[in-house]
């Protein structure tokens, strides 16, 4: 067995949703990011490079490369996912926090498992995903930007 954990900030900007493991989520403002800016799926891409030793995800997608400017970011997840595979492993289970006062994610959280269970290849009951606020304490809690962190449990294949 392997286990790795992932963490990623980005800050609001202009905009009118964010994208949340890869579900499209209403917001009075976007994200600034080099690609689509999805925390959860950046923090779970580094959960999983953790586990295998990979490096991480600017090893695997530098921010100074054009051709990931805007780029929806379940590509990035699915590569990490067949570099899982390729390496004889299969996701145990992944369990992820989303860190923000807003936008509110319970709404959204069985799309956004839906979503992670289909490009992880695996069966939803092994994605899991959870939000909490700061208290309004901090970036998060001032509504300057969103967070997640992510850990990934990889098995034998
Ligand atoms: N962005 C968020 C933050 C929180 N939630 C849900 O609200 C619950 C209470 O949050 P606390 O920080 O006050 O513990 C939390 O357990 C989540 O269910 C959310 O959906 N989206
Ligand atoms: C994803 C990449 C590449 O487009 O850029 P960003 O979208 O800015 O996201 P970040 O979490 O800073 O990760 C680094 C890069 O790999």
């Amino acid at each position: 067995m392997r286990i790795g954990q992932g963490f990623d900030v980005h800050a609001f900007g202009e905009g009118d949703h964010v994208m949340l493991g890869g579900v499209r989520v209403p917001h009075e403002r976007g994200l600034v990011a080099h690609s689509d800016g999805d925390v959860v799926i950046h923090a779970l891409c580094d959960a999983i490079f953790g586990a295998l030793a990979l490096g991480d995800i600017g090893t695997h997608f530098s921010p100074r490369d054009e051709r990931w400017r805007g780029a929806d970011s379940r590509q990035f997840l699915r590569h990490a996912a067949q570099l899982m595979k390729q390496q004889g492993y299969r996701l145990g289970n992944v369990d992820v926090t989303v860190i923000g006062e807003a936008p509110k994610v319970g709404p959204h959280v069985a799309s956004i498992r839906e979503c992670l269970a289909a490009d992880l290849g695996c069966d939803v009951g092994r994605i899991s995903v959870k939000a909490t606020t700061t208290e309004k304490l901090g970036f998060c809690g001032r509504g300057e930007g969103i967070a997640a962190q992510a850990c990934a449990l990889l098995e034998h294949a």
